[in-house]
This record gives structure tokens, C-alpha cells and sequence, in this order.
């Protein structure tokens, strides 16, 4: 079902100011700053082998990552998990009683598509299924 790591979510409290740590510091490349509206989040992606950082800010108070910052400080916030056909994935995870965030797919960064599953079922760690195409 899921076929790698598509990236880890890091939410930070500044996006320019943490950069600069996984830069200078780890000698990775930022690969671009996308905001998506919908999630109310700017990222930043900083690739690793096949995966990638996702770096994280806020862009409203209510943003999910302003309440997790709020509630756990900065640091890890999900996974994503690259599946091929996130309809399926979703009819399987219903299938298996997954209890999911999203019923059906969103946008996500880079022009993926998104859809969370809810940490009650999942032992804790907030869950990303992301297609991407190509
Ligand atoms: C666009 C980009 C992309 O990749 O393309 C993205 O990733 S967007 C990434 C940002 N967007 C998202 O994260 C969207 C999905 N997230 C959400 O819908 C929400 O953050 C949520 C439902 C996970 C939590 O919402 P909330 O904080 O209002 O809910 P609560 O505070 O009641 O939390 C419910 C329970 O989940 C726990 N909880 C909350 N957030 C997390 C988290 N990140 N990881 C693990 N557990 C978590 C709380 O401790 C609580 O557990 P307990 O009850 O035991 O205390
Ligand atoms: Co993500």
C-alpha cells in the first residue's frame, strides 16, 4: 500500500530562521517555499535521498500547526507516506476502520494530493497519504 517516506513534517515557529539549520548546519539544498492556503501553512521542502524535510509555519492563528506549536512546541507533526492511488488508499483504510481527517483527498504541496488519518488510530503519529503524479 504505502511505497516510501514522501517527507516528515516539522513544524516551526519560522520557516526563513529554521532553514538555516538544515542548510548550513545538515548541508541540505532548500528545494522552494510553496504556501498552501487551504492548510493554512507555508512550507519548505529540503530533500534527503527519496524523501524530504518538510518544514512548516503557521499562516494563520488557527492554522492545525499554530495549535500544535501551541500545544506540543515545534518539532515532528506528521509523516507522509507516498501511496499510488490515494482513492484506494482511502477506500482501504474505511475498509479497515482507520478513523480519517479527510474523506476525501486535498491539495498538498507541490501539486499533490493529501488526506490525513487521524493519530487515535494510528498509535499516535498524525498520518499524510500523498499521491503524486510523475
Ligand atoms: C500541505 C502540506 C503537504 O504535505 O502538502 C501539509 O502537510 S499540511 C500539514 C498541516 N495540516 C494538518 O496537519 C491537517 C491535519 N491535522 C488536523 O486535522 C489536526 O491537526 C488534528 C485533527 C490532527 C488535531 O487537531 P486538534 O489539535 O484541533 O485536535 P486536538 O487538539 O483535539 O487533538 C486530538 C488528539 O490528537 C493529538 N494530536 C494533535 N495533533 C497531533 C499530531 N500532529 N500528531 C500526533 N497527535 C496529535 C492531540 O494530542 C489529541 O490527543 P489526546 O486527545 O490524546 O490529547
Ligand atoms: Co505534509
Amino acid at each position: 500500500m504505502v511505497t516510501k517516506v514522501d517527507h516528515i513534517g516539522v513544524a516551526v515557529n519560522n520557516l526563513e530562521e529554521s532553514v538555516k539549520f538544515y542548510e548550513e548546519i545538515l548541508g541540505l539544498k532548500l528545494h522552494g517555499i510553496e504556501t498552501v492556503e487551504e492548510q493554512k501553512v507555508k512550507v519548505a521542502f529540503l530533500p534527503i535521498g527519496d524523501t524530504e524535510i518538510e518544514l512548516l509555519e503557521a499562516t494563520t492563528p488557527d492554522s492545525p500547526i499554530a495549535k500544535f506549536i501551541e500545544k506540543k512546541g515545534q518539532g515532528v507533526q506528521h509523516v507522509a507516506f507516498r501511496v499510488e492511488n490515494i482513492e484506494e488508499a482511502l477506500e482501504e483504510m474505511r475498509r479497515l476502520g482507520i478513523q480519517l481527517i479527510d474523506e476525501k483527498p486535498r491539495y498538498g504541496a507541490g501539486g499533490a494530493r493529501i488526506a490525513f488519518l487521524h493519530p487515535k488510530s494510528t498509535n499516535g503519529l498524525l498520518v499524510e497519504l500523498c499521491e503524486r503524479k510523475g
